[in-house]
């Protein structure tokens, strides 16, 4: 076999409640996750060395050095193999860069899926699991995709049973937020108002919206504590936000760490009316739809 493609998608989080900030710096969380049908592709080919390219939305954006997600995601494989693998891996970009899709996650958990076939390794998935967690926290759930609850730093995962489809509008801002800064930038709106913060608790109202497909209740329980961290990074998503409200969305919310804002819609037609009216007022750089849940990374 020369080559091998993966297909990965990206995520929104329909809940994402942030509890203390642990000795650790990362948070506990109820994160929600919820797979959306926008894809990135890795294609892992034949090579003595391990490279990596990039192409499509934004992808100068990204890095082709040690510090790209899916090089160190295959660098890891081959550790844990215990052999010195080569790779080219080519990465076809369609999630937005530094987006709160969580479009580096999804490229590495692309990378271990197509390395460990290309190379003929069979690692089973328990063991691709923790390999994913030690990438990142929401590198797991790529693994996986469908509609899953996180806890701890968000990497420990039970899937949700959900009903039906629920479709979306993405509005992808110019430009990335970094995680990190959205999470400190939470501690310090947190601190600053003296709140104790609160253990995070799964929401029984979202949980029973996604188990009975109820997209008008799953728009009212829509749930991100890192919100407010994202607007007073960047103030221009309060009016993004707000077209959305306008032209009837059942929910909005900032995509995890934004600056991608995430609208529910009631059907196919609703989203597609939605992205358009809310591209129109030109409060972002693009609208897509898009619809969830679907599968995590997959061999094509
Ligand atoms: C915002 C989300 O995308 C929601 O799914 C995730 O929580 C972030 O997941 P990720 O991008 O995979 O993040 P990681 O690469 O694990 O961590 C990047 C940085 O985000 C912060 N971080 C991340 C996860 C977490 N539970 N608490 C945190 O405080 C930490 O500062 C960490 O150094
Ligand atoms: N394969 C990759 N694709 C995109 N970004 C990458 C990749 N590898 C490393 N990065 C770096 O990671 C940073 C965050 O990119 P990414 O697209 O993963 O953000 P994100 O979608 O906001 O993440 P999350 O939703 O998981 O918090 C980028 O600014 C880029 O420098």
């Amino acid at each position: 076999m020369s080559s091998v493609t993966v297909r990965v998608p990206a995520k929104v989080n329909v809940q994402l409640s942030v509890g203390p900030l642990r000795d650790d710096g990362y948070h506990d969380l109820v994160n929600v996750f919820h797979a959306v049908s926008i894809f990135d592709e890795v294609e892992a080919r034949e090579s003595e060395r391990l490279s990596v390219r990039v192409s499509g939305e934004s992808a100068e954006l990204v890095p082709v050095d040690d510090s790209n997600l899916a090089i160190q995601a295959a660098r890891a494989l081959a550790k844990h193999a215990g052999r010195a693998y080569g790779v080219d891996l080519v990465i076809r970009k369609a999630i937005p860069v530094a987006g709160g899709m969580a479009g580096g996650s999804a490229d590495a958990a692309g990378a271990l899926v197509a390395c460990n076939e290309l190379w003929g390794i069979g690692l089973p998935l328990d063991d691709l699991m923790e390999i994913a967690a030690d990438l990142g926290s929401d590198v797991p759930f790529s693994m996986i995709g469908g509609t899953a609850i996180g806890t701890g730093r968000g990497e420990q995962l039970s899937e949700l049973e959900t009903n039906g489809t629920f479709h979306w509008v993405l509005a992808v801002a110019d430009g990335g937020l970094s995680t990190a800064t959205v999470y400190r930038e939470c501690d310090r709106i947190r601190e600053a108002s003296g709140e104790q913060v609160a253990w995070p608790q799964v929401s029984e109202p979202l949980l029973a919206a996604l188990r009975t497909g109820d997209a008008r209740a799953l728009g009212d329980a829509l749930v991100n504590d890192l919100q407010p961290a994202a607007l007073m990074l960047r103030h221009s998503l309060a009016r993004t936000l707000e077209a959305g409200r306008e032209f009837g969305a059942l929910g909005s919310l900032v995509s995890g760490s934004g600056p991608t804002c995430a609208f529910l819609a009631a059907d196919a037609e609703h989203a597609a009316d939605l992205a358009a009216a809310i591209a129109g007022t030109g409060v972002c750089r693009s609208t897509s739809t898009a619809y969830g849940p679907v599968g995590g990374a997959q061999l094509v």
